[in-house]
């Protein structure tokens, strides 16, 4: 992916723009802007770095869309998120994503023409295929209905054992709702039953507990499903994934993001659908950054990791291949968004020098999906990654001031050591405590997150930069379900339904500093901007004029 040969990577001289000023590229992980109100926790915590951004200043912040059709995603009813979001920061493009590929793969057919399928249907006759993945509809991992259609499709077409591995959701969708998506699941698997298809759900576990870890912060998690998946082994049995999940839901404090794992068991105790010789195995999540790892632990022969104790021979294909660099995995059933020439490619063959840090749980948002979902440096002379270790194995409302901090001191030494042409961050706590459903907690979050902005715009004060604030998608400024109105809704017992996922709400984009030129100010004829102008923008800042292809810039520079 990448660098194609006969590229021109030769950008323009902007005509009124200069180079050499740094950059201050700072990415808030979920936050949105929305109605003020006791659910908004941006607005109820303290945010003076933010506020000083926007108010009264109308030609240099604004809003800009984040979620739907402006990030590649199939409809407007899609809410944003990290990896459709940053992709887009980076790539200046918009590109069809993966849930968009699968929905057209599968409506033409053609996902069972291509090699991956090929591959792991040479099983389907001796073999069982396991099919693994987040059960919901969502659509920021994966999506319920393509779980469905391949289940039909595969049975159609010589499928005669099927097991299902089931990651419960609750981050992306309402806590609580595994219970109805297990019910569909399994009235579907019934369906080919009554078929003659031998088919079940075998095991299952939440996804922040059971294989959904991403950029390797915590290994155990990825364990605990090989375990269960693979093994046949976790600390919970059942007759059935309903009443595993009802079961397990109904202990104090559990949720569905974090059930612990389960397998499902015959009359004589044996779990039913353990992953052995011959077997196929399909990772239905379209989505890279939690797949990852699990697809190291399925492919790698040598692997390290933790001890997969039996490793069987196995035909595995990911619903994509999740990491272009690594051609992992090696099968895959449609083929990923090219994204090729991002703003980060054109920079470094331009001689910018690029900084970017966050980090472990969004390390890989600023670095790999940043570029175009590429790992590694285009020109390591020119480029450094900082990772800030996360803490592992907590749920973030119990630290909710993550790593903010540490991030913006590294930030502030990256454009203080003038080493740097662009000092690019993410900043997670608005988005990762936000997913907690933690009110109070999220609010600590964000008056974090705007510290840490505090001490990034200090910083590109100081050397005479220019900031560029923005955010990924929305998450910690609505906290709550609502209706068409806009009201809260209530459940059936009255209650609120706290919102955990992401939102459907544009973000801030503002930019100023000192190093920034008289004039410059918000075009106002783009109609409805998004993520995918941002990339433009920050080339132009730099002192060059974006490609053709990028969407175009936010800026105009107007005589003074
Ligand atoms: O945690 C994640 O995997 C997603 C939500 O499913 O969040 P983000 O897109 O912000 O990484
Ligand atoms: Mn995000
Ligand atoms: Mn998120």
């Amino acid at each position: 992916m990448g660098s194609s040969g006969d590229v021109n990577w030769k950008l323009a001289d902007h005509p009124k723009l200069p180079k050499g000023k740094t950059i201050g590229l700072i990415v808030l992980d979920g936050w949105g802007e929305s109605d003020p109100d006791q659910y908004n926790c941006i607005h109820k915590a303290p945010t003076p770095a933010m506020d000083s951004l926007k108010n009264g200043r109308p030609d240099t912040w604004r809003l800009i869309k984040a979620h739907g059709t402006a990030v590649g995603l199939p409809s407007e009813d899609d809410m944003g998120n990290s990896e459709v979001g940053h992709n887009a920061l980076g790539a200046g493009r918009i590109y069809a994503q993966g849930a968009k590929l699968v929905d057209l793969a599968l409506a033409s057919g053609k996902i069972y023409e291509d090699e991956g399928f090929k591959y792991i249907s040479q099983s389907f006759e001796k073999g069982t295929v396991h099919l693994i993945g987040l059960l919901s509809d969502g659509g920021v991992h994966s999506r319920l209905d393509q779980v469905q259609l391949l289940l039909k499709g595969f049975a159609e077409r010589g499928a005669k054992r099927i097991r299902v591995h089931i990651l419960t959701d609750g981050r992306d969708v309402l806590d609580g709702s595994s219970v109805g998506f297990v019910e569909t699941l399994e009235a579907d698997l019934a369906a080919l039953r009554s078929k003659g298809v031998d088919a079940q759900v075998a095991s299952g576990g939440g996804r922040m507990y059971v294989t959904m870890d991403r950029y390797e912060n915590d290994w155990s998690v990825v364990k605990r499903g090989w375990d269960a998946q693979v093994l046949g082994e976790a600390p919970h049995k059942f007759k059935s994934a309903l009443e595993a999940v009802k079961t397990l839901r109904a202990e104090p404090g559990a949720n569905d993001q974090y059930l612990p794992p389960f397998v499902i068991v015959d009359d004589s105790g044996k779990a039913v659908g353990p992953i052995v010789d011959g077997d196929a195995v399909v990772t239905f999540n379209f989505r890279a950054d939690r797949m990852v790892m699990h697809a190291k632990a399925l492919e790698y022969e040598d692997f390290d990791k933790f001890d997969r104790v039996r490793v069987p021979k196995i035909r595995y294909a990911g619903m994509l291949q999740y990491d272009g660099e690594l051609k992992l995995p090696s099968h895959y059933l449609v083929s990923p968004p090219l994204i090729d020439r991002t703003s980060g490619e054109y920079l470094a063959h331009n001689g910018v020098r690029t900084f970017a840090c966050s980090e472990t749980v969004k390390f890989g948002h600023v670095t790999f999906f940043w570029n175009g979902n590429r790992s590694g440096y285009f020109n390591e002379k020119l480029e450094e990654y900082v990772e800030i270790p996360s803490d592992s194995g907590i749920s973030f409302n119990v630290q909710p001031k993550m790593k903010a901090l540490e991030i913006a001191e590294k930030a502030r030494d990256a454009i203080l050591s003038g080493k740097f042409d662009q000092v690019r961050v993410n900043l997670p706590n608005g988005d990762m405590v936000g997913h907690t459903g933690d009110i109070e907690a999220t609010v600590v979050a964000c008056e974090a997150a705007d510290r840490a902005v505090r001490t990034i715009l200090d910083a590109i004060e100081q050397v005479g930069g220019i900031y560029v604030v923005t955010a990924d998608h929305g998450n910690a400024e609505d906290m709550v379900k609502r209706d068409k109105s806009g009201k809260p809704a209530l459940d059936k017992e009255g209650n609120l339904q706290i919102l955990t996922s992401h939102t459907l709400k544009p973000v801030p984009i503002a930019i100023g500093g000192p190093g920034l030129s008289a004039g410059v100010r918000f075009r106002q004829d783009i109609e409805t901007p998004g993520l995918a102008n941002v990339a433009a923008t920050v080339m132009n800042l730099h002192g060059f004029v974006a490609p053709n292809d990028y969407e175009p810039s936010l800026i105009e520079v107007v005589d003074m």
